[in-house]
Parts: C-alpha cells; structure tokens; sequence
C-alpha cells in the first residue's frame, strides 16, 4: 500500500434527455467553451478537470452520457463505478423536465445512491420558458436534492455545480474514512462497489487524512 497523500478521483455522470445541453457543460468546464453546435452524443464520452477544495485536489471525470433511448443499454453500463450524476433538462423542453425522476431511477437501478444535483440548463432562454424554475424547485425539494438554474451559454453557475458535487462527495468520504477502521478496505458510492475502493491509511498522530483511490474502470 502507498503511504503518500493521493488525489482523490471522482466519476461523475452527466444525464438528461438528448439536447439540454450535456456535452456544452462539460466542454465548458473542462474546456472553457461553448459552441452553438448539436451533435448528438453517440454511447458515452469523457472529459476531466481537477480542482481543490479545501486544499484537497480533487480529479472529476465527467462522463458524457447520449440523452437518447436508443443508447440507453450502451450509457448504463458506464454509469458504474459513478460516485455523483448531474441531472439535466432544459428551459425549453418540458418533456426533459417531466424525465428528470426516471433519469434519477436509472442512474440509482445502476449505483445506488449518490451525490445529485437537479439542473435547470439554457436559462438565458428564461423568456421562453416552458418550466418554471419554481417547479424545478419543488422538485428539487421533493427528491431532497441541491438545485442550480445554469446557462451554459452565459457560463453560469457551471462551476457552481461541480464543486457542490466534489465537496459533498468529500463530505461522505471523510466520514466513512473517520469511522473505518484502520487498514480497512472501504467502497463508497456505487452499489457494485467495483470500480473505485478507497483504502483508509490514516496514521496515528497524524491530523491529515490519506486516501488511496484505485482506478480500474471496467
Ligand atoms: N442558449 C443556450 N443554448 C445551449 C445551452 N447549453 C447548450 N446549448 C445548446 O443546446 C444544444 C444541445 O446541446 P448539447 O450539449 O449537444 O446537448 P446534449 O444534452 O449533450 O445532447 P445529446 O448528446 O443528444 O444527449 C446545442 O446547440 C448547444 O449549443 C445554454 O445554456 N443556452
């Protein structure tokens, strides 16, 4: 086992119908841009970006998921090992709204219960909106998750959202670590377990927490 502090690598799972804007917002925070541009996703894509918080570096992978049901045996099977989703549907398509619960029940069929947060993309469209942000709210409320209105576009709350999901994954793992027991192989978010395990190596004395993260996606 290494002893040294390693980074902590989170994946995260972008999901919603086709077109609210999925690939925008990881190209924008991972790549800075924006592109008026559709293409549609075809299977699964990802990008990643480090980042810190609370002087701990953290890596997110973003995975890129295609909105379309056609795609849905290929999207599910890369939705293991996913330790936070974003919830995505757009200002002006009511029906990727209306898809937000099944969206939630198909990532959690897949990992359990993870770090979530509900989206409210293109709300530089506000004018012609056919979701209201209150009802996105009231959603939000009712799945008991975290809700951001974003215009990638405009690059708003994009940040906002990714490192609410970093920090509240850190939450959980550094509870888990605390409670573990020494030298015990530990696994957090996903159900399967498989993908990530962390490995607590917290030295007596020693006030700064070491978590050894293994990749081996599948
Ligand atoms: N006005 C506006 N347009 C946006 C915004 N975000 C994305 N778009 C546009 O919406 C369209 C669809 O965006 P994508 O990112 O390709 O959508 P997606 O959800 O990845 O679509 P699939 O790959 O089919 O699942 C593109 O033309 C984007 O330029 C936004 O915040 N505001």
């Amino acid at each position: 086992m290494r002893e040294e502090e390693v980074e902590v690598a989170i994946k995260v799972v972008v999901v919603g119908n086709g077109a609210v804007g999925k690939s925008s917002m990881i190209q924008r925070y991972c790549k800075g841009i924006f592109t008026r541009d559709y293409k549609k996703t075809i299977g699964v894509d990802f990008l990643e970006r480090q980042i810190e918080i609370d002087g701990e570096e953290v890596r997110l992978m973003l995975w890129d998921t295609a909105g379309q049901e056609e795609f849905d045996a290929i999207t599910k099977a890369y939705y293991r090992g996913a330790q936070a989703c974003v919830l995505t549907f757009s200002t002006l398509d009511r029906e990727s709204f209306e898809a937000i619960e099944s969206w939630k029940k198909k990532v959690e069929d897949e990992v359990g219960e993870i770090v979530m947060v509900l989206v409210q993309n293109k709300i530089d469209l506000i004018d012609d909106a056919v979701v209201h942000t209150s009802e996105a709210e009231e959603l939000a409320k009712k799945l008991k998750l975290r809700f951001y209105p974003t215009s990638v576009k405009e690059n708003l709350n994009v940040e906002e959202v990714f490192r609410y999901l970093a920090t509240k994954y850190l939450e959980r793992l550094n509870s888990v670590v605390d409670i573990e027991p020494k030298h015990k192989k530990i696994g957090i978010g996903g159900s399967d377990g498989g993908t990530f395990s962390l490995t607590s190596s917290k030295k007596k004395g020693s006030s700064k927490k070491s978590v050894l993260v293994q990749r081996c996606l599948v």
